[in-house]
């Protein structure tokens, strides 16, 4: 099946765990997996079906977005994904979906508060929107300008990708990623679930005040700390 077939079968399954999760409709959404050793990812083939898609037909490109092995033309969003691996050599999948509410947040062009301790249980800050992109930035290299509007808004906010692994995109969508695919997907999942949540909790109090940072710390420590206690050890 080809040099890269470890690769292709994690994406394979990343991008067939994003319509049982809810998180596509359609072709709405993409799962890349990267080997940073060769310098290569495995990503979906552009607007193909999920359940039309085969290990086989996942397409082999480069950090410059060039098709290194495959038939099919990889996904638009192809030069995002080589842009933050080229800036992440921590990072081995990435994820983006069209899902209702994460888009919904990314539309409107606000982040997301931390209202609650579900957000806290997996990041400690609001979760960034990215502003919309320029008419320069649309009318040139769009996609790749994507992925630096990314890197772009966690700078901003003095975040590092490995404590957020996910961003929206104003007026597009969400971006998540993992050290693999299924904590990638974990991740579009987690955020599409805390922004339904956000979503509610302002229309229910649209004052409701954000989570008090002893709490926030509580919540992210108790699983993610030196000292984590949650599950099992
Ligand atoms: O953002 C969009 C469309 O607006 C795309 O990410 C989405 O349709 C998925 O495209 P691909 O099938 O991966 O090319």
């Amino acid at each position: 099946m080809g040099k890269y077939s470890y690769i292709k079968e994690e994406a394979y399954e990343g991008n067939l765990l994003l319509p049982k999760l809810n998180l596509v409709l359609f072709t709405w959404g993409n799962v890349s997996v990267a080997d940073h050793k060769e310098g290569v990812f495995a990503i979906k083939p552009s607007g193909v079906p999920y359940d039309k898609l085969t290990i086989e037909s996942m397409v082999i490109v480069d950090f410059e977005g060039e098709v290194i092995e495959g038939n099919l033309r990889p996904s638009s969003d192809t030069p995002t994904h080589a842009v933050l691996y080229q800036h992440w050599n921590d990072v081995n999948s990435i994820v983006h979906t069209h899902s209702t509410y994460a888009t919904a947040w990314a539309q409107s062009q606000l982040d997301i508060p931390i209202f609650g301790t579900t957000h806290a249980d997996h990041t400690t800050s609001d979760i960034p929107c990215a502003p919309p992109m320029s008419d320069e930035m649309i009318k040139g290299d769009y996609e790749y300008q994507t992925g630096f509007q990314i890197l772009n808004i966690l700078k901003e906010k003095k975040l590092n990708h490995k404590e957020m692994e996910m961003v929206l995109v104003g007026n597009h969508a969400p971006f998540t990623w993992g050290e693999s695919a299924i904590k990638a997907v974990y991740n579009s999942a987690v955020l599409e679930n805390v922004a339904k949540m956000a979503y509610l909790t302002r229309q229910i109090n649209p004052k409701a005040p954000k989570l008090k940072d002893a709490l926030i710390n509580k919540h992210y420590e108790r699983k993610h700390g030196a000292n984590a206690y949650y599950g099992q050890k």
